[in-house]
């Protein structure tokens, strides 16, 4: 089944959400957790016991695993198997991108069947050119994965680079919105490449309307985003929307069903 239609049925049962793992220090504190590998692997399986089975997709951050070298990556593993096993879908939040050889391998790595840290998508970088993430979306395709492409980040800082015009006319994001439209053509019920978009732009200065694939909004909650601004960038557009939220939920742990509590009520919330 190709990960468009995992993810539509994901959605059609547990609603639009995406809750983030990401073990920042500050968190681990909060917590009541060291600062170490042992502390990671407590949070993180604590999120993952939280989420499992509640929500649509689990978008765990690398850099907070990597953060602890091998063992932080072991933990990576641990928490995209065991989420997969519990029949949740796993985002890798990676953000990879390199020349289209090297991608060939970020592609082994995170969406080749049996790789330990391939989840069921990976975030990625289009900004080496669309055309370098090429690699990514076969393999994607090839094994009923995904890739949600960076378009316009849910960072101030974002809009320099795109917003930039190309020769052509359109905005490099536009430019990355329209190659995902063509990747994702007559997919049904939605392709596979998705985009990045954050719910906190001031307006959605990109045309979605032939996108044909999902769309992950990150910066609900800790940002500053909330429902009223996914109504007021997305509208119409609504269908394929996955707001995404971390530390406003992260915040109630470490008690499990406090955790998952928080998770259910954003749920609702942006259902
Ligand atoms: O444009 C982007 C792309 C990715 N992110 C990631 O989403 C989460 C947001 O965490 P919060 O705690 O809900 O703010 C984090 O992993 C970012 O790296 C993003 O925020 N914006």
């Amino acid at each position: 089944m190709s990960f468009g239609t995992r993810l539509a049925k994901a959605v059609a049962e547990r609603g639009p959400l995406c809750v983030g793992i990401d073990p920042h220090p500050g968190l681990l504190a909060d917590w009541g957790l060291p600062a170490d590998a042992s502390g990671l692997e407590r949070f993180a399986l604590t999120c993952v016991e939280a989420f499992a089975g509640q929500v649509s997709l689990v978008k765990p951050q690398s850099a907070f695993f990597e953060a602890y070298g091998s063992k932080g990556v072991a933990v990576l593993e641990r928490v995209v198997g065991s989420l997969r096993d519990a029949d949740t879908l796993v985002l890798v939040d990676a953000k990879r991108g390199d020349i289209g050889s090297t991608m060939a391998a970020y592609a082994a790595a995170y969406l080749a069947e049996g790789a330990p840290l391939a989840g069921d998508a990976v975030t990625v970088s289009p900004f080496l050119g669309f055309g370098s993430l090429d690699p990514a979306i076969e393999a994607a395709r090839a094994n009923g994965r995904g890739v949600f492409v960076l378009a316009r980040t849910s960072n101030p800082e974002g809009s320099t680079v795109q917003h930039a015009v190309l020769p052509d006319g359109r905005t490099v994001a536009q430019s990355i919105v329209d190659s995902a439209a063509a990747a994702n053509a007559g997919a049904e019920p939605l392709g596979d490449v998705g985009l990045v978009i954050g719910a906190t732009l001031a307006e959605l200065d990109v045309d979605l309307s032939a996108l044909n694939g999902p769309v992950l909004a990150p910066g609900f909650g800790a940002q500053g985003a909330g429902v009223a601004d996914l109504r007021r960038l997305f509208g119409a557009e609504l269908r394929g929307v996955l707001p995404s939220s971390s530390r406003d939920v992260l915040r109630h742990g470490p008690d499990v069903a406090a955790l998952r509590a928080a998770a259910l009520r954003v749920r609702d919330e942006v259902a």
